[in-house]
């Protein structure tokens, strides 16, 4: 399917993986075979160099230059008339790649709560056998932020040198129990909901709109509600933020599905390159390419402690900071900043 928009004169193409091999989880299960939906962009060069592989992040979907419209796209940082860029949809979320409301091949039922536990580097395992299917040898560069970018560095660990560069975003080596925290509270909403148990793909709807509002505290930072959702008059209830984060839960509702929300947060969760590798130092020492981490000073879900951290364990690492009143979710909105940081960091280090 090609997806034609006014703006867009390079094709997007869009197609699904079906990749009929097994696919061991590192929970010891496996899926006997699942599919991705993926998105490219642009056409591979002569020299096969100029492949740039975007993430998105935990509710984001295999179409970039939609929610990170500011970096890919015509014009743009990454630009298809220069690059390909291919972006999949992760395996467990809900935009077209095999989730929990996929049929079970084993049983021709969908899988609903029998979905297995993924992990991050099980995500990256799927990603790897779409890369190998599309012949990619080389990947020039790994991009993402938050569930992206963790998914991005365990891929970094295992492509070796088969990757030039990952530019790491608002994100980290290992979920923090702070991290974790915040999701748990999220799975517990989703499980308060009565419909949650029910074997119906809507299951845990109403729970997913309180869910997407804590997550939208954790995502943002108390500057950001100053400026955004400060009243003007005096009130004693009805608060712009009270309507705000109903909204925002509403909204996800509306395009997500609970199941999703729960496995892809329970995979952050799992985030930890260092697992059987002997710690996240010794994983870290152990990348190959070079490394560009991001963070954000007002980020108070993935640090920027923890964005430092990675760039100071792997061999080639740079840091670089964004400042914004918009905490974590300033890797989907703060684009000049993140523009001027890629700019430096290729002109840096890629001659
Ligand atoms: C298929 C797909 O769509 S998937 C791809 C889309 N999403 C993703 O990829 C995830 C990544 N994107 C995001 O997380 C977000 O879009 C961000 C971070 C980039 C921006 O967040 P947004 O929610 O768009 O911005 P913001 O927080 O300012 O909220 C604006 C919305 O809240 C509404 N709003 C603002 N204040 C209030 C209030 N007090 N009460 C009620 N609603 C309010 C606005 O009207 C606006 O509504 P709209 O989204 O319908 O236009
Ligand atoms: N705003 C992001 C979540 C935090 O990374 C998303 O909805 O995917």
């Amino acid at each position: 399917m090609n997806l034609q928009s006014p703006h867009l004169t390079i094709e997007m193409t869009q197609e699904i993986f079906y990749c009929q091999e097994a696919l061991p989880l590192e929970s010891g299960e496996s899926f006997p075979e699942f599919q991705l939906n993926f998105t490219t962009q642009g056409q591979l060069n002569a020299n096969k160099d100029n492949v740039i592989w975007v993430m998105h992040a935990l509710t984001g979907d295999a179409n970039p230059q939609e929610w990170w419209s500011g970096l890919i796209g015509e014009d743009k940082f990454f630009d298809p008339s220069k690059y390909f860029i291919v972006c999949a949809n992760f395996l467990g979320s809900c935009y077209g790649s095999t989730q929990p409301l996929s049929n079970d091949p084993q049983n021709r039922k969908p899988y609903y709560y029998d979905f297995p536990n993924i992990t991050t580097r099980d995500i990256a395992a799927a990603l790897d056998k779409l890369r190998i299917h599309l012949g990619l040898g080389k990947i020039n560069t790994v991009i993402g932020g938050s569930l992206g970018g963790q998914v991005a560095l365990e891929w970094a660990v295992t492509l070796g040198d088969k990757l030039e560069n990952a530019i790491i975003v608002a994100s980290n080596a290992k979920a923090s129990p702070w991290i974790i925290g915040f999701n748990e509270t999220q799975r517990m909403a989703i499980e308060s909901d009565g419909t949650w148990g029910k074997l119906d793909p809507e299951a845990g709807k109403k729970g997913l709109e309180t869910a997407r509002a804590i997550g939208m505290l954790s995502y943002r930072h108390p500057l950001t509600f100053l400026q955004n959702q400060s009243e003007t008059e005096e009130k004693r209830d009805g608060f712009k933020i009270s309507s705000y984060l109903r909204y925002q839960g509403l909204k996800l509702a509306n395009r997500f599905n609970a199941m999703s929300y729960w496995t892809l947060s329970k995979a952050m969760d799992s985030h930890d390159i260092g697992r059987s590798r002997g710690g996240t130092p010794l994983a870290l020492s152990n990348i190959k390419c070079k490394v560009l981490s991001i963070g954000v000073d007002t980020d108070i879900l993935f640090t920027s402690e923890e964005s430092r951290y990675i760039s100071k364990h792997v061999p080639k690492g740079t840091y670089r900071e964004i400042t914004s009143i918009y905490g974590h979710d300033a890797f989907l909105i703060e684009y000049e900043q993140l523009q001027y940081i890629l700019k430096s960091f290729y002109l840096e280090n890629n001659g």
